[in-house]
């Protein structure tokens, strides 16, 4: 039978031949790089998508994307049955697959199947989303080919334009009989539109809180779907969409990684607009947002700023409900430190330091009642126990306890699924509109810390290696001393450096009392890396 499959699949990959001879890794994000270089890659992974999905018997989700990366790029990830990233043993599997050779795919396909004991008479099911790309139709094309070359009935459930969270969200909602929510896009605005609702109740003014927001769709799938939140909301929240699409090039000169990155408004978005601007990324899996003060100076609030406010009001829920949960917060190196002072010394919140990738910060959330994780690029979600779910659910339904039913509102606003820019801008949205804040208010809550992150070019980046959550250096041997001593000249000095994930370069992070300062103390730093891995700096 597996070898059956094999020669099925073998013939089928005559339509889909590996072409160049490029390497490519599973990423931190799957499978990236130019589009171009996709098909077989695509292919391969429709057919180790089918497969997994018959040895865990449940739906496999399968995301076409390239998020941030430039309108040419594309990529694609796998989504486990329960929302969660692919499980690494298989990111290695899939990455064999990948790159073989064709004439090597037969091979490695039977003993994938009988190494990991799958059984073929189980029907495969795949859900299948991409993002707004040119090459996206294609690249899709090549998945839905994989998995049908595997069984040609599969399970297809293929749902067209769909941000990523969304995907996630769909993958967890058929596994679980639709318990979450209905496995539609259509079920997933409606969940979270009716919740927001909910909790905003008849009044959508409140003290200093307008609700008036600019969204940045990034030219993406962010766009497609914020129009059809914006009419689900009716009227609840009053949004201006810009950057929805072409001839806007997607993710130029705007969208989240681009407002974090360049600390500058996007395009379409200027300093007399005054209100305040969520910017999407283009698979809208993060959030950033922004303003301008009277003075017209631009301000952003990062994934640091937007964790704390969550974590700052389910605190407070919290207290006022008289529930016995566990919060926590989950960040990384990258936090700004004052965040991280500000959660565990003024709210007495627990902070976990986790490596960069969301599966790590996802997995440490779960060890609290309600774990609130972000990475400071914006991505990220609260995750809340069994526990959390159960308890709040029978404070809220036996009355009299607001804080415990707004909490319960929360319950469904939130995509815990993943980290999804949509949910987050309208959980930080009722957020705001709770308190009655500005967004002024929100961004005074702590100053930030003046920082500077800086890419180095080496030789040979995995020269680098590193311990204590990225935050000590392990190897080249005498960095970390090196840098210990940079690191004590500056006031509030702190520093670490990492390999990337995603790039050719080591990562340097500096952040001190002043921006001159953490300009210097990053400066320096990176001198030392380059020196010690023979690199060339690039500032
Ligand atoms: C400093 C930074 O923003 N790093 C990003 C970036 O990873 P690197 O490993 O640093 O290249 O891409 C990851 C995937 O999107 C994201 O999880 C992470 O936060
Ligand atoms: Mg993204």
């Amino acid at each position: 039978m597996a070898s059956k499959i094999a020669a099925r699949i073998v013939e089928a990959a005559k339509a889909h031949t590996r072409r160049v001879d490029k390497y490519i890794g599973y990423g931190t994000a799957g499978f990236r790089t130019k589009a171009d270089l996709l098909d077989h890659v695509m292919f391969r992974v429709g057919v180790v998508s089918a497969l997994r999905s018959k040895m865990v018997k449940a739906s496999i989700g399968v995301m076409i994307t390239a998020s941030h990366n430039p309108e040419e790029d594309n990529g694609v990830k796998l989504v486990d049955p329960l929302g969660e990233m692919l499980e690494p043993a298989w990111e290695v599997l899939a990455t064999e697959i990948a790159n073989l050779p064709d004439d090597k795919l037969s091979e490695s396909i039977v003993s994938l199947i009988e190494k990991s004991n799958i059984d073929l008479s189980t029907r495969s099911s795949v859900i299948v989303g991409r993002d707004t790309r040119q090459s996206s139709p294609a690249l899709c094309q090549a998945v839905i080919d994989g998995i049908k070359a595997v069984e040609e009935d599969s399970e297809i459930a293929d749902f067209g334009i769909i941000s990523t969270p969304i995907l996630h969200y769909l993958v967890v909602c058929t596994n679980d009989g639709g318990k979450y929510g209905d496995p539609t896009v259509d079920g997933y605005v409606a969940k979270l539109s009716r919740a927001f609702r909910t909790l905003i109740g008849e009044d959508n003014k409140r003290g200093n809180y307008e609700p008036t927001l600019i969204i940045d769709g990034a030219n993406g799938v962010g766009a497609v779907i914020s129009e059809k939140l914006i009419k689900a909301l009716d009227k609840t929240l009053a949004v201006n969409l810009v950057n929805v699409g072409p001839p806007g090039i997607l993710n130029h000169d705007c969208g989240a990684d681009y407002v974090k990155v360049q600390q500058r408004e996007p395009l379409n978005v200027s300093s007399d607009c005054g209100a305040r601007c969520a910017s999407l990324d283009g698979d809208a899996d993060r959030l950033i947002y922004l303003y301008f003060d009277e003075a017209g100076m631009f301000h952003m609030l990062d994934g640091d700023k937007i964790a704390l406010l969550f974590a700052e009001h389910f605190n407070d829920l919290l207290k006022k409900s008289q529930l016995n949960l566990k919060l926590g917060m989950v960040q990384t190196a990258y936090a700004n430190g004052s965040s991280t002072n500000y959660a565990t010394k003024v709210l007495n919140v627990p902070v976990t330091c986790t490596p960069t990738g969301v599966k790590f910060l996802h997995h440490a959330a779960q060890e609290f009642d309600i774990g609130v994780y972000f990475e400071a690029n914006g991505h990220g979600t609260t995750l809340f126990s069994e526990n959390a779910v159960k308890t709040i659910k029978d404070a809220a339904s036996s009355g009299g306890n607001a804080a415990a039913q707004e909490l319960a509102g929360f319950l469904n606003v939130i995509n815990s699924t993943v980290g999804d820019a949509i949910s987050d801008l309208l959980g930080v949205e009722a957020i705001l509109h709770s308190k009655g804040w500005s967004i002024k208010e929100w961004d005074t809550m702590y100053q930030d810390l003046p920082n500077r992150l800086l890419k180095v070019s080496v030789a040979d980046r995995n020269l680098v290696t590193t311990t204590d959550a990225e935050r000590r250096v392990v190897t080249p041997e005498g960095l970390q001393e090196r840098m210990d001593i940079i690191v004590a000249k500056f006031k509030d000095g702190r520093s670490f450096v990492r390999p990337s994930g995603t790039e050719d370069v080591v990562r340097v992070y500096a952040e001190a009392d002043t921006q001159e300062h953490a300009d210097e103390l990053g400066k320096e730093v990176a001198a030392a890396v380059s020196e010690l891995c023979s690199g060339n700096c690039k500032l």
